[in-house]
């Protein structure tokens, strides 16, 4: 499978210590978060609160994560895919992933370490939280800025208190020349906002609005920003989805992190977001629904699944 060349993606930058709600600054940058959602649904953000040291520590740990023995790594079963544990398949072979349901939660990523090393490991139920915590402020932030942008700032704190932060860790062999260098299928993610982050290598790619696929190339302390199913639906379909795939370069294995935020109970679509040039698309739905909707509904295509599952 051909890759794109690199074209530009939106780029925010995060780390501004004047980013501090209804500041101009604020505004002007909740504005940039909305315009990039709503224009490319998704966008490269630069953030330094979680630091180098801990993100490479991090995306570090996973080297040993992954060596584990399978039969050590199937052991991590989550109440539901896809967040336990996903190995390599004929179709995705390069392909292998680990989930922890509730990266901010201590006594959930303890269980985790704990299936995974039973003799401890400290230091990576150390990391995960540290990480977690730094990532779920940048989910936070990123939510009341577009929150704002929208005039339905009242409803953030109960969708941000109602937010919990799923993690799936994922590692893709570099394919040798005879294999296949795809890593992933062109998907949606179920959640609201995702959050990426990789090792040096690159190889996921962006579907734009026309249909052209963007290498995505990540800067230093760079994330990239993507709209889940749960925000299309919420924003009534002035944002959509991402699509987007993981291509792998030859002999290079790749490390990534995604942070999935999800709603613990039913998101409602603003009322703000209907009226006569914009008739309602979407009905409130219970988020975690639309993850057992998938798991029931395993050939319902990527691209339809919010509608069917919620749509008007
Ligand atoms: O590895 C990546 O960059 C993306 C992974 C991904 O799409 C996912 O975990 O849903
Ligand atoms: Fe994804």
């Amino acid at each position: 499978m051909g890759s794109e060349t690199a074209q530009t993606l939106p780029f925010i930058d995060l780390t501004n210590d004047n980013l501090k709600p209804g500041s101009s600054y604020w505004l002007s940058t909740a504005k940039d978060v909305r315009a990039a959602f709503e224009e490319y649904s998704c966008f490269l953000a630069v953030y330094d609160k979680a630091s180098k040291e801990l993100c490479n520590s991090f995306i570090h740990s996973l080297l040993e994560l992954f060596d584990l023995p399978e039969e050590t790594k199937i052991k991590n079963i989550s109440e539901g895919q896809p967040f336990g544990y996903y190995r390599r398949q004929p179709e995705t072979p390069l392909f292998e992933s680990v989930g922890i349901a509730d990266s901010t939660n201590v006594e959930v990523v303890e269980s985790f370490t704990k299936t995974l090393w039973p003799n401890g490991n400290e230091r990576f139920s150390e990391l995960m939280l540290s990480y977690g915590k730094k990532i779920s402020e940048l989910d936070k932030m990123i939510t009341r800025m577009l929150f704002e942008s929208y005039g339905v700032e009242r409803y953030s704190d109960s969708h941000i208190n109602s937010t919990v932060y799923k993690v799936r860790v994922n590692k893709y062999k570099g394919p040798k020349s005879d294999e296949t260098n795809l890593g992933v299928f062109a998907h949606t993610d179920l959640g609201f906002i995702t959050i990426i982050q990789q090792s040096e290598v690159d190889g996921l790619e962006v579907r734009l609005k026309g249909g052209s696929w963007v290498a995505v190339s990540f800067p230093p302390s760079s994330y990239i920003i993507l709209a889940g199913d749960g925000m299309m639906a919420w924003s009534n379909g002035r944002i959509q989805h991402c699509v987007h795939r993981v291509i792998i370069p030859r002999n290079k294995d790749r490390y990534s992190t995604g942070i999935f935020s999800f709603h613990t109970g039913v998101v409602h679509v603003p009322g703000e977001f209907i009226d006569e040039n914009h008739p309602a698309k979407f009905k409130s739905f219970d988020h975690f629904g639309l993850v057992r909707f998938r798991s029931a509904n395993p050939t319902v295509p990527e691209e339809d699944r919010i509608k069917i599952y919620c749509g008007v």
